[in-house]
Order: C-alpha cells, then structure tokens, then sequence
C-alpha cells in the first residue's frame, strides 16, 4: 500500500510538471496568435485555417487520447487564442440549452459571447446589423430534411456561408413524472417527429405537445408533475431535470447541419465546400442543361433542394435551386463549372465557400 501511494505521489507530480510545460507552451502559442492578430488583414477569425490546424490535429496525434477529444483540446485553445487576437460575438437559436448553442459551442468553443436569438430571422438581422460578429443557424437534419426558413433567407440575405458544423443529435425524455403516469411530452416539432416511433412504442397515451424549443419543453416540464419533456442533456442539466430514457431519437445517427453566417465566406483549406442558389428557365431539359457544367468539371453535388421562388419574387409554381458542391470557387475545376453555370442560369447566386465539417 505504502509502495502504491508513493508510486501515485511520484505520478501526479509528473502530471504537475506537464501540465506547467503545457501551460507554458498555450500561452507561447497564444502569443504567436496575439502577433498574427496584429499582421493579419481583413477578417480576425479564420474558418479555413482552424479547419487545417484542427484536420493536422487528427493525423498527427499520437494518442491515447482518441482524436476528437485531442481536436477537442486544440479547439479551446484556438478559441482562447482568437479570443486574444478579437473577443467575438455569435448568435444562434436561444434559449440556452438548444442543440443550436451546443452547435456554435462545437464550432467555436467556449470564448465567445453567445447571444441567444428567439428567430431565425433575428440572428441574420443581428449579424446584418453588425450586434454580432457571426450567427449559426440549422439549415438540414439527416431524419427530418431542410430548414426552410434558413433557406429562405440565405436567398434574399447579402450574408455568406463561413462554416458548417455537424452535430450529432441525442434526445434524451426527460422529467420527473414516470412512463405510466406522463400524460404529456412537450417538444419542439422536429425533435417530436425525430423521435415518432419511439414514441408510439413506449408513451403512446400521452399527448405530444410541440413548442418553441426542446430548452422551452425541458423548462415547462419543471412545472408540471406530469409532464415529460424531450430535449438534449444540455437542456436537462440547465433545468436540473433527471434523464428518464437516454437517445430516444428513432434514427441513431440523427444529425443536424448547421452553417455559420457572416459578412464574409472563407478561403480554401484544401477540403471545402460551395453553397449556391439559383434558378432555370422554365422548360424541358433546363435543369439537367443548368448542371452540366458541373458533371463537365468532374465537380461532384452533395446537395441538390428545391424551394418555391417566392422570398425571391418569383411567381407560382417557380422554384429556386439550392445546390452544395465538393471543392472551393478559388478552385480551378469549380470556378470553371461555376462560370458556364452562371451563363446558362437565369439567376445565381453564390453563398460562399467554406471548409467542410471537420469533426
Ligand atoms: O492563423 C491565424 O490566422 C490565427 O489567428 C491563429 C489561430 C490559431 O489559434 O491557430 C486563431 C484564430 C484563427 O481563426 C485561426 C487560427
């Protein structure tokens, strides 16, 4: 026993003398970012170059930490550095506990101020208005399809797509009332139909009540003795609410895309991506001649959506076309394919290119 706790005395006291070393070498880093902030032009906050940092991250690391949760690590320390160079300011879909603020806390650590918005509409406005530097707003999950509002707006916005994240979504039934007593589980609408079948299965007395947001449905739970709410571990932790059942989303790999808006898009990072939006002519073959430059190219679409082209004027039964391709506009195949594309097309428009998801 002696020999143990001497061995675990040495061992911390070499965890002490690491964790100075690493400290020692943060802040070495962070004043290279403090000098970097001072050289740089144009925009502080860089998406394509913490893509690269983060991406190195992964291939380099040796382990035993698995390489999310080293990118995890580098993904503080990059934001404590930013934060260094400009102190930013993100919106996205309030109130605390939504996936949205786990989404922005992914993508831009925990640094920034977070302003919760009750709209989709008011994060754009507060990013037009320049209250904040960037907004994160969801734009498709993998179960329940677009957004259309984000959609919408991204089409009659002058902002650009900076970033995209993508986050893993986990329902958790949460509450104090039991499986056999809830009469009622509140939700937003998309995380009720995302967990459908589960709940037909295990509560199919109760009503389904959705609201404004899974952080609304978890604070109306704390309320009601017989209510359930469904939202993420976030929510249940802000509003100090047991977890029930955990992951109770019908498909597990339930994902939600989100992407950063700004004033600005990014440079390549070497695996990008490029939003656009636009609209054929109305007859036979338009849209298979509008996207030919593309197969032309060899540039691959990893999206393709349609929407009524009302929030951009145009008449009924007139679509828009929401496109995301593989590749940067800087580069060569992807520029080539976007400039015979805005020739055959009654209207593009490009909402910038970005670095793909990284983790
Ligand atoms: O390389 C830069 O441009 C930096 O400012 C440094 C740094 C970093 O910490 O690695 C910080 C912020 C940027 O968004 C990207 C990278």
């Amino acid at each position: 026993m002696a020999d143990a706790e001497q061995e675990l005395k040495k061992l911390r006291e070499g965890v002490d003398a690491l964790d100075t070393e690493l400290l020692r070498l943060v802040n070495a880093r962070a004043k290279i970012a403090q000098r970097i902030g001072k050289l740089k032009q144009g925009a502080i906050y860089r998406p394509e170059r913490e893509a690269q940092v983060l991406r190195r991250v992964a291939e380099s690391n040796p382990g035993p930490l698995t390489a999310i949760a080293a990118q995890r690590i580098v993904r503080e320390v990059m934001s404590a550095c930013l934060a260094l160079e400009q102190p930013l300011t993100v919106a996205y879909l309030g109130p605390a506990g939504t996936y949205s603020e786990a989404a922005a806390l992914k993508h831009f650590g925990a640094a920034p101020t977070f302003l919760p918005c009750p709209s989709i509409d008011e994060i754009f406005r507060a990013v037009l208005a320049g209250t904040v530097h960037y907004g994160v707003v969801p734009v498709e999950n993998s179960t329940e399809g677009a957004i259309v509002r984000t959609l919408d707006l991204l089409l009659s916005s002058p902002l650009m797509i900076c970033g995209e994240i993508n986050l893993a979504i986990h329902h958790q039934l949460i509450g104090h009332a039991g499986l056999d007593t809830a009469t009622h589980v509140y939700s937003h609408a998309q995380s009720l139909a995302q967990c459908h079948e589960w709940l037909n299965r295990h509560l199919p007395a109760a009503a389904r009540v959705a609201v404004a947001s899974n952080a609304e449905a978890a604070r109306l739970a704390t309320q009601e003795k017989n209510a359930l709410a469904i939202a993420g571990e976030k929510a249940a932790e802000l509003y100090a609410l047991p977890i029930l059942v955990a992951n109770i989303e019908d498909d597990p790999s339930n994902t939600t895309r989100f992407v950063v808006i700004a004033e600005h898009d990014a440079g390549p990072s070497g695996n990008d991506r490029t939003s656009l939006v636009c609209s054929a002519k109305n007859q036979s073959g338009a849209v298979y001649h509008l996207l030919a430059p593309l197969a032309e190219q060899g540039v691959s679409m990893t999206r393709f959506e349609s929407r009524p082209a009302r929030s951009w004027g145009g008449k009924r039964w007139e679509y828009v076309f929401y496109l995301d391709i593989d590749g940067h506009q800087q580069d060569t195949a992807v520029a080539q394919a976007l400039e015979a594309l805005e020739q055959r097309a009654d209207f593009v428009k490009r909402l910038g290119s970005y670095p793909k998801a990284v983790y």
